[in-house]
């Protein structure tokens, strides 16, 4: 019975950690293996699963539908020959990813002998302006999609689950739309019962090299973070981000690690785990459109929020 396959697709920080995340925390005896292409060179979505860092498999540094497309067959081999084999494998594509590449990968005969793509799960932010659809990464993400999960509803105001509804439908998109309230997807939903069913044929369009349109800065230090500097960092450096995330200490409240994300022009920041053995105190990962923010600049910037700085 080939093992089925869950990919999650969606745009930057639409949600899709928290979807994984949510499915891997009730995942109720179910052998699950994760695998989480980060387009960052560190590591931070692999980090953010929470408590299932032995099932997690990261590819960082590149997308898994452009530059990391072997990176990913070989990694579910390597997953097939586990023992015990997972019953399911989700993977989660970076937030730049075209999936419609990926859906194409997945097609690789070795692979199929033995894992199947059963579901294309795409996570929409309910709160983005149903004009971000007009995006060809967005439509992409969702033409091969056959469940869309809208994200962050409980941020958005009362007609914006309504309008995004009906953007998609606009789109002649055929996936299932549902709410996924902080990450909440029915796990039977996203692997159907019936896993005999046939797959159905994907409309997966032309390619587009993601790689092509964003591209991402690390910045590290050893050093704490101020966390009013930050604030004021991350306001200069907004119109210029798509996406970032990190992990660090602050000044503030030493020895307690968050976890900082900024998605959809919003900035959050929660309790995180320690850093690994060996990795910089403060790391954090910026996405932005091509050209768009410099090192250098980034650099002025960040610097500017530690001791010292
Ligand atoms: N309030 C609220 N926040 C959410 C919801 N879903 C996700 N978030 C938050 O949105 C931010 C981004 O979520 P992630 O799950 O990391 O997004 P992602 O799509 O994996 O991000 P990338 O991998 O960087 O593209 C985080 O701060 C989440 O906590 C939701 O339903 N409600």
């Amino acid at each position: 019975m080939p093992v089925p396959i869950l990919l999650v697709t969606g745009f930057l920080g639409a949600g899709k950690t928290t979807v994984v995340n949510h499915l891997l925390a009730r995942a109720e005896g179910r052998r699950i293996a994760a695998v989480v292409n980060d387009f960052g060179a560190i590591n931070i979505d692999a980090e953010l699963i929470a408590g299932a860092s032995d099932g997690v498999v990261s590819l960082a540094n590149g997308c898994i539908c452009c530059s990391l497309e072997g990176d990913l067959l070989r990694t579910l081999s390597t997953l097939l020959r586990r023992d015990p084999k997972p019953e399911y494998i989700v993977i989660e594509t970076s937030g730049v990813a075209d999936p419609a590449d990926i859906v194409r990968n997945l097609m690789d005969p070795v692979i199929l002998r033995e894992a199947r793509l059963e579901t294309v799960l795409c996570v929409m932010d309910a709160t983005a302006p149903p004009a971000a659809l007009e995006d060809a990464l967005h439509r992409s993400q969702l033409r091969v999609a056959d469940i869309v999960a809208l994200s962050k509803l409980d941020l958005a105001d009362a007609g914006a689950g309504t309008r995004m509804r009906a953007a998609i439908r606009a789109l002649r998109v055929p996936a299932v739309v549902v709410d996924a309230q902080h990450g909440e997807i029915p796990a039977t939903l996203l692997f159907p019962a019936e896993i005999d069913r046939p797959a159905a044929p994907r409309d997966v369009g032309s390619r587009r090299p993601a790689e092509e349109r964003f591209e991402t800065l690390s910045w590290t230090s050893d050093k704490p973070i101020s966390l009013p500097r930050l604030q004021q960092a991350i306001n200069r450096l907004a119109p210029k981000l798509a996406r970032a995330k990190g992990l660090f200490e602050t000044i503030e409240q030493p020895g307690r690690p968050m976890v900082f994300q900024f998605a959809g022009g919003r900035a959050t920041l929660a309790p995180g785990d320690a850093p690994a053995a060996g990795a910089a105190r403060t790391r954090i990962v910026f996405i932005a459109e091509l050209g768009v923010l410099s090192k250098g600049e980034l650099d002025g910037i960040m610097e500017a929020c530690v001791a010292g700085g």
